[in-house]
């Protein structure tokens, strides 16, 4: 086993037939890496992260915790996973407080000044009766229930589905706080903003298939591009851009509207250009990591 490897999975695949399920995932996250798994809906991160917790056996290939069968040896594994599900179902207990008092008696753990902090953080009301929270109170809910675990490793699926913007920022700022304490996490999501705030590197799913990594050097690469939307009075500018510049995400020739994407080093080669031509309306906007998935997505 390579040192620090927290998980590691090895050809793994749970095929549900008709191109569906996860195909020969070979993943490696070492401790105290943050990493991120994105696709479309039925891209199989949900299927991903309960294979690593032992719920799904593989039809082939095999993944392990700190060298550990994840199937085979699932009640051991599992002791080292704080889980938040993609699908949130609680028991039928009262209130957020029996609840979470209930947890912390199987983790033989007691309520010290960090679950204090982390009821804290995400403003839990611990009084509220269970069954008639809101979405996003259970959801806060079941972070809490996941981080007091302190458990090496963390696989959250869609963590913050039904959070708020601030409550959105407070889950970033925990993902630091136990990544500098070396954590690790594994976490899905729709959302790329907070995964480029908190992940190494981001896994790109397709159809079950890691199709594309990006790790910190790339989404360097992935800013140093800029998109640039144009509109031209005439047609022959508009062809005269699209013909000088072979990437474009959007044109309309009939409105003479052009999006180019070009490196920052070829942004004054494009003013050059452009000084011969007349323009009605120009924007430059940085790429952002939405913009190149939804590239790769149409390209692949
Ligand atoms: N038990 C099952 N039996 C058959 N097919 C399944 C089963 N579980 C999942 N699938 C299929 O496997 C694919 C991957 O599903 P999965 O839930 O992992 O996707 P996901 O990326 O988490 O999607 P979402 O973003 O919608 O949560 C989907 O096509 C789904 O319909």
């Amino acid at each position: 086993m390579v040192m620090n490897q927290m998980v590691n999975t090895v050809h793994l695949t749970k095929d549900y037939k008709k191109n569906r399920g996860i195909f020969d995932m070979n993943l490696q996250i070492k401790q105290g890496e943050v990493v991120g798994i994105v696709g479309k809906n039925g891209a199989g991160k949900t299927t991903t992260m309960r294979t690593l917790m032992g719920f799904i056996h593989p039809t082939d290939g095999y993944s392990e915790i700190r060298g550990l069968n994840s199937w085979s040896q699932a009640s051991k594994t599992k002791r080292m996973i704080g889980y938040v599900p993609g699908e949130i179902a609680f028991p039928d207990t009262k209130s957020g407080e029996t609840f979470l008092n209930n947890q912390l008696k199987l983790l033989r753990a007691s309520k010290d000044t960090y679950v204090n902090d982390l009821i804290q953080r995400f403003k839990i009301d611990l009084t509220a009766d269970i069954k008639r929270m809101s979405k996003g109170m259970k959801q806060k809910t079941a972070l809490v229930c996941a981080f007091m675990t302190k458990a090496p490793l963390l696989l959250l699926d869609e963590p913050t589905t039904g959070l708020d913007p601030v409550m959105r920022d407070a889950f970033i700022d925990l993902v630091l706080k136990v990544k500098a304490n070396g954590t690790t996490v594994f976490l899905s999501s729709h959302m790329f903003n907070e995964l480029e705030r908190t992940c190494d590197r981001i896994l790109f799913l397709k159809d079950g298939k890691v199709i594309d990594v990006v790790d910190q050097n790339k989404f360097e690469t992935i800013h140093s591009f800029q998109k640039v939307k144009i509109q031209t009075s005439t047609s022959e500018g508009f062809q005269k851009i699209l013909t000088s510049f072979s990437e474009t995400s959007h044109v309309n020739s009939e409105n003479h509207e052009i999006t180019v994407l070009i490196s920052n080093t070829k942004v004054a080669t494009l003013l050059v250009l452009l000084q011969d031509i007349e323009i009605d309306d120009i924007s430059f906007d940085t790429q952002t990591l939405d913009n190149y998935f939804e590239k790769e997505l149409q390209v692949k």
